[in-house]
């Protein structure tokens, strides 16, 4: 038996669950992996020189043991987040010691500490076969899966998953990710395949579009209402493209940080009026590696107020960090929110707090999102009121070039890989609905 096999099985329009429950599995498939022996490889480089292209392989690896509560996927598009590039750099850490600690914790979490990590925290695909437990989901299912595991035997996760205390990152803190032909997730991971999509177009939003959703909508983030106005970071990026959306399908008003011409496009045709090109204006918000420059906060808010008729920023959809944090804060309107969920230029932040204590500013700490969360944002998506991101998409053979794209802000939106799927276009299973929202769902394709 081989991932062939399968894949035909997936194609056939005649397979039924019981065709895949008694599908032989393979006992080995190809995936994107991280070495351990290789985490020193880029000691002494800077963190734009490391290459992800070096450090990621295409392996062939042992199909893991399945646990109750688990499924076991048949993947056939992922897509590339900013964690998978985090891991290939070994930044801030090596991801080894994630895999190493959560084997500690159990017999059946040994399974995550291997010498190689299998990366990737999105998937659409279909069961291949489920743990003793699992009554909702069966072989056959078409799905994706969103990226939070969380073991729930402490009452401190009970109300909202993301604070249980065994919280991991799956394919980032957990092996058996995304970036294969087959993943190994906890079956409350799952939920179902937006029809009108293809595989790779379902397989982009899951990570990014859950993460905006808490951080942005939710009330665990800023709660965001109509009328707010919204200052978006990279907001054609992996997190921006759909805040954005969020901000305009909620009646809020957007004003969409971007670096070139051609991402501002994007943001127009997504809806957006209020555009900063900070490429183009120039924005220097510290003059040397230790020293902010309050004229350039000010000069960034005084275009602000120009974008919005005098008005100052409700809510801020931090993620850069270090280099936007001090202007972030300062921008921000007395009583309003900054909420932070990264710091990919450097997770020091240096702020003039009496902007923050003197206006009753808040700073709200997000993360991924709660199972209820990310299966809200996921519904906006399968309903036709969010749409995907994609850009372009990679083989699995070429995802070190994805995600040395992503590192070196090359890419649109969301990168995608194909995993089982021979080819683009596959797995559309409502065509009429598909019709509805094709400009939107295209928008961002071979920019
Ligand atoms: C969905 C996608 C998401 C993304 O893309 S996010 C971006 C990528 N992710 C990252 O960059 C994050 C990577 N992760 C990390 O950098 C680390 O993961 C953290 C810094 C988040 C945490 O590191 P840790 O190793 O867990 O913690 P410690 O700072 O090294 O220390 C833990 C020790 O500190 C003790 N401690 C914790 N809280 C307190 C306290 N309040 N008072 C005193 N001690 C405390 C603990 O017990 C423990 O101790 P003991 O070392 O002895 O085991
Ligand atoms: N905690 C969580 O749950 C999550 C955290 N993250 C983290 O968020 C960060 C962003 O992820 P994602 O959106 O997918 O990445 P992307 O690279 O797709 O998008 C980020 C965008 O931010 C802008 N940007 C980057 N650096 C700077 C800077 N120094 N100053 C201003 N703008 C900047 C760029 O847009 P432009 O050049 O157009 O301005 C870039 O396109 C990563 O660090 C990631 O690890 C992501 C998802 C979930």
């Amino acid at each position: 038996m081989t991932t062939k096999d399968i894949l035909d099985a997936i194609q056939s329009p005649d397979s039924t669950p019981a065709d895949f429950a008694a599908l032989p599995l393979p006992e080995s498939y190809r995936a994107i992996t991280v070495h351990k022996d290789e985490t020193e490889m880029f000691a002494g480089l800077e963190t734009r020189d490391k290459d992800p292209r070096k450090s990621i392989h295409l392996d062939e690896v042992a199909l893991p043991e399945l646990g109750p509560g688990e499924a076991l996927v048949a993947v056939m598009a992922s897509s590339v987040n900013y964690n998978s590039v985090w891991t290939s750099i070994f930044e801030p850490l090596s991801t080894f010691g994630f895999l190493e600690r959560y084997g500690r914790t159990s017999e059946l979490a040994k399974r995550h500490d291997l010498p190689y990590h299998i990366i990737g925290s999105d998937l659409a695909g279909v069961v291949l076969r489920t743990g003793p437990g699992v009554n909702s989901w069966k072989p056959g299912d078409e799905v994706v899966a969103h990226c939070l595991s969380v073991e729930l035997e402490s009452s401190d996760g009970h109300n909202d998953t993301m604070l249980d205390p065994e919280q991991r990152i799956w394919g980032f803190e957990t092996n058996f990710g995304g970036l294969a032909e087959i993943a190994l997730v906890k079956s409350n991971q799952l939920m179902p395949k937006p029809g009108h999509l293809s595989w790779e177009e379902a397989a982009a939003p899951g990570l990014v579009n859950s993460t905006a959703y808490r951080q942005l909508v939710s009330r665990n983030g800023a709660g965001m209402k109509q009328g707010d106005n919204v200052l978006i970071w990279g907001a054609s990026g992996g997190l921006g493209s759909y805040a954005t959306q969020f901000a305009l399908a909620g009646g809020a008003n957007p004003i969409c940080v971007v670096s070139s011409p051609q991402k501002a496009e994007i943001c127009r045709a997504m809806g957006a009026e209020a555009i900063i090109d900070r490429n183009a204006e120039g924005y220097k918000f510290w003059k040397d590696e230790n020293t902010q420059d309050p004229k350039e906060w000010k000069r960034f808010g005084k275009r602000i107020r120009e974008l919005t008729g005098g008005e100052d920023i409700d809510i801020v959809f931090e993620h850069p960090g270090r280099e936007t944090f001090g202007a972030s804060v300062f921008v921000t309107r007395k009583g309003g929110t900054i909420t932070t969920c990264a710091s990919t230029s450097g997770y020091m932040h240096e702020y003039d707090n009496r902007y923050l204590w003197m206006s009753l500013k808040r700073i709200i700490g997000s993360h991924f999102a709660n199972y209820r969360e990310a299966w809200e944002a996921n519904r906006l998506i399968a309903k036709g009121k969010i749409h995907p991101t994609l850009s372009k998409t990679y083989s699995l053979e070429e995802t070190g070039q994805a995600a040395y794209d992503v590192h070196r802000n090359l890419h649109q939106g969301k990168v995608g890989v194909l995993c089982l799927a021979p080819e683009e276009g596959l797995g559309v299973r409502d065509e009429e609905m598909r019709a509805q929202h094709i400009d939107a769902i295209n928008r961002f394709r071979n920019i």
